[in-house]
Order: C-alpha cells, then sequence, then structure tokens
C-alpha cells in the first residue's frame, strides 16, 4: 500500500525535474505508445528512473513518461502501463497524476471483440466497463480508503464522460473513420492467459463487446479521485468463441494490429484533446 506521502514524493519529484504542468495525462495501450512521440517540447523520464515509480515489463510498453505539449495542451503521456498480472497495484501512477494537476485521463488498450458487428481494426470509445478482478476483490481501492483523494465508496455510473463520447464520434466522423468506430463495453479479466472458449462464450453471453487485461483498474482510480475519464479500445482480434474454430490469438498478432491502426488512434486522440475543454483549476479539489 502506498500512503499519500510516497504519491506526493513522485509527483515532487516530476515538477522538480520538468516545467510542464499537464491538463491530460494518457495512458497508451500495447502497441499504441508512438502517440507520446508526437508531444511538442518532450521531458521524457525512464520509469527506472522516477523515483518510487514501478516498471513495466510487457512488450510493447517502452516504460517512459513523458511531457510535452500536443494542441496547446499539456499533457503527460505513459508510454507503457502497468498490468494486474505484472503484479502491480496500479493506483499509484493514477493518482501520481492528480497531484500532478492532472483534470482528464485518457486510456487506450488492445483488446478482443466478442460482438459480432467489432472487427480487427476497429475502434471502440468505451461506454461502460465490466471489472471482473474488482467484482472479485482483487480491486486498487482494496485497503485503507484515503479520504484525500476520494470517498471509501465511490459511484462508478458514468465514469467514462459522456461529454467526451460525444466528441469522439464527432472527430471520428471529421477524419473519415466513423465506419471503423463504435461504442460498447469493455470487460477486463486478470490475464495473462488469453480466454478459453467457455470464457469467451460467457463473456459473450453476457453482454461484453471487448475484453481486455487492463483499463478498468486505472480508471476505478482516477473515478475515486474526480478525474474526468475516456477511453477507447483498439480490436486487435477476434475472440475464438467456437471449438471448430482453428486460430488462436497471440500478443505479436496484438502488437501488429497496434502498428497498423496507431497512427489513426493517434489522430483521434489528438484531435480530441484539442477540442477538449479544461477545467484550469488545478487546485486538486479533494486532494489537500
Ligand atoms: O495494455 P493493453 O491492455 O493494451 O494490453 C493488452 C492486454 C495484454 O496486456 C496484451 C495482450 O496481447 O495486450
Ligand atoms: N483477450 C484479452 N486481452 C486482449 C485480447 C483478448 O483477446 N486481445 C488483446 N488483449
Amino acid at each position: 500500500i502506498y500512503i499519500h506521502d510516497e504519491y506526493q514524493k513522485t509527483a515532487d519529484w516530476l515538477m522538480s525535474q520538468t516545467k510542464h504542468r499537464p491538463q491530460v495525462a494518457i495512458i497508451c495501450g500495447s502497441g499504441l505508445g508512438m502517440l507520446a512521440d508526437t508531444l511538442k517540447c518532450q521531458d521524457s523520464f525512464a520509469y527506472s528512473d522516477i523515483p518510487g515509480f514501478p516498471q513495466s515489463t510487457v512488450q510493447g510498453h517502452a516504460g517512459r513518461l513523458v511531457f510535452g505539449e500536443l494542441k496547446g495542451k499539456t499533457c503527460v503521456c505513459m508510454q507503457g502501463r502497468f498490468h494486474m498480472y505484472e503484479g502491480h497495484s496500479l493506483c499509484k501512477v493514477v493518482r501520481v497524476f492528480k497531484l500532478l494537476g492532472v483534470d482528464t485521463l485518457i486510456v487506450t488498450n488492445a483488446a478482443g471483440s466478442l460482438a459480432d458487428g467489432l472487427q480487427p481494426g476497429d475502434i471502440m470509445v468505451i461506454k461502460d466497463h465490466v471489472n471482473f478482478p474488482g467484482m472479485g476483490g482483487l480491486n486498487p481501492l482494496t485497503g485503507p480508503n484515503d479520504d484525500k483523494f476520494g470517498p471509501r465508496f465511490p459511484a462508478m455510473s458514468g465514469c467514462y464522460d459522456k461529454g467526451l463520447r460525444c466528441v469522439a464520434m464527432e472527430v471520428a466522423k471529421q477524419l473519415g473513420v466513423a465506419n471503423i468506430m463504435q461504442e460498447g463495453v469493455y470487460a477486463m479479466v486478470g490475464g495473462p492467459n488469453f480466454e478459453s472458449i467457455a470464457e469467451a462464450r460467457l463473456l459473450h453471453r453476457l453482454g461484453v463487446d471487448a475484453v481486455g487485461m487492463s483499463t478498468a483498474p486505472e480508471v476505478v482510480v482516477a473515478t475515486h479521485c474526480g478525474l474526468r475519464v475516456f477511453g477507447l479500445s483498439l480490436i486487435t482480434n477476434k475472440v475464438v468463441k467456437s471449438y471448430e474454430d482453428s486460430e488462436s490469438v497471440n500478443h505479436d498478432g496484438v502488437l501488429e494490429v497496434g502498428r497498423l491502426r496507431s497512427h489513426t488512434v493517434q489522430q483521434l486522440v489528438t484531435e480530441l484533446i484539442s477540442r477538449m475543454e479544461i477545467n484550469n483549476n488545478t487546485t486538486t479539489d479533494n486532494v489537500a
């Protein structure tokens, strides 16, 4: 368990190393880290150099925190995320963003589709999530509640901001990619194994549109401390639901689709940030 002072130490160290004071934080999914390369006036830090920061161990996740400007907004971008299956608690990074003065969190991920209407290469704007590990007790908010960040029992209804979802759909039209974009429900499973066929069928019957191994914990922690959230999934594969199907998913295939679509994802996120209204009150309301 990290206490408030530990988060503060990491935030203070970062603020002593960079003049950027980010309003938007972006967490990049598997194969989608190149978004960070487009930030202007960059200051970047290897996770291994940041006091108190965890290390990311997954291929396709570079392990750098990049600060910079995008369309007139100051951003901090995680080029490489931490996953629960790597043994991380996932509270730390989001709370450090809060202490840096961030107002909005954007999360991207790679996910497998269960919905028949979602094909590899499609982009799903996350409308809501099912946090399977969280529902089972593996929740980043487990442990004593730190009231400085948020309440013991935070609501999760409406945690994916409706206004930002609407803007994202408009941006997709403007970029001519509305045909590959739709809203849906993301389910987080613990991983690191991909789903068995029976698990895939179960998720499908439950009405889940896409499945992955991240995002929900970050969104829970962000919502707890009052950040506005936008999330999108790049569909990298169809989840195998039939015993007749001889295909199987693998991480290299996931990264490959990430590479093919990273430019589009980057354009969408950039344009969304450009249109975003920021609450410039950087006094972190519920953080003393
Ligand atoms: O970090 P994300 O959620 O994009 O990564 C997905 C889920 C697994 O970590 C990995 C499987 O290929 O990609
Ligand atoms: N299942 C879980 N996580 C994933 C998948 C999947 O099919 N594709 C990319 N991340």
